[in-house]
């Protein structure tokens, strides 16, 4: 079955709303971003979620002080790593007992594990931008735990998994109405149709 996670909960009744429709992991963004949460909202959201829904800081660029700050405060169990954190800085985190998801373009070195990382994100060049991309491409190409991220939605999700064959899914501009704003109806979409194509 296709892993699911839903990225970019700000509210407590989407987080919520995920959890009971399945979701495995949930990402709260702590960089720039119309979606961006204190380490202290996303503690009382991680609050709310059952041991077995991984819980995701999303992060880019910061550097390794700031996220290991945010990730201690905000309890979240792994970290999302968009954009240059240099290899050490993984390693290094990961000593804090944080399961580390590197998120990559395209272009990058796609097997899973290749920087001690626990899963792969391959994502739209514009992470969180809701755009799509060739999923096609990374076809046969990525491997191990990695998930396909970049303009996801109900509507397309199926269309992703058989182009990419990938391990898992992640979206966050295809289950809002605007910027930063979640719909619970499209969390749920989302889900059963992933579930269902995977
Ligand atoms: O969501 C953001 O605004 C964001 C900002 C900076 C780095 C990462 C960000 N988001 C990561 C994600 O939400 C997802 O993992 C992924 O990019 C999917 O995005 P989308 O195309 O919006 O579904």
């Amino acid at each position: 079955m296709v892993y699911v996670k839903i990225c970019g909960l700000s509210e407590p009744e989407h987080v919520t709303t995920a959890v009971e429709a399945g979701a495995d992991a949930i990402g709260f963004v702590m960089t720039r971003s119309p979606r961006r949460i204190a380490p202290e909202r996303a503690a009382e959201l991680a609050a709310l979620v059952p041991a077995h829904v991984l819980t995701v800081g999303v992060f880019r660029g910061e550097d390794p002080d700031t996220v290991r700050a945010a990730a201690l405060a905000s309890g979240v169990r792994a970290i999302q790593l968009h954009g240059k954190h240099p290899h050490g800085d993984f390693t290094a985190l990961k000593d804090l007992g944080l399961r580390l998801i590197r998120a990559v373009d395209a272009e990058a070195d796609l097997r899973c594990g290749a920087y001690d990382e626990d899963l792969l994100l391959v994502d739209a060049p514009h992470a969180g931008s809701g755009q799509a991309w060739d999923w096609a491409a990374v076809r046969g190409r990525a491997s191990g735990q990695w998930l396909l991220a970049g303009g996801l939605s109900p509507s397309n999700v199926t269309e992703a998994i058989a182009a990419a064959a990938p391990w898992g899914v992640d979206v966050s501009s295809g289950v809002e109405t605007s910027p930063g704003v979640k719909d619970p109806a499209l969390i749920r979409a989302f889900l059963e149709t992933a579930r269902r194509a995977g």
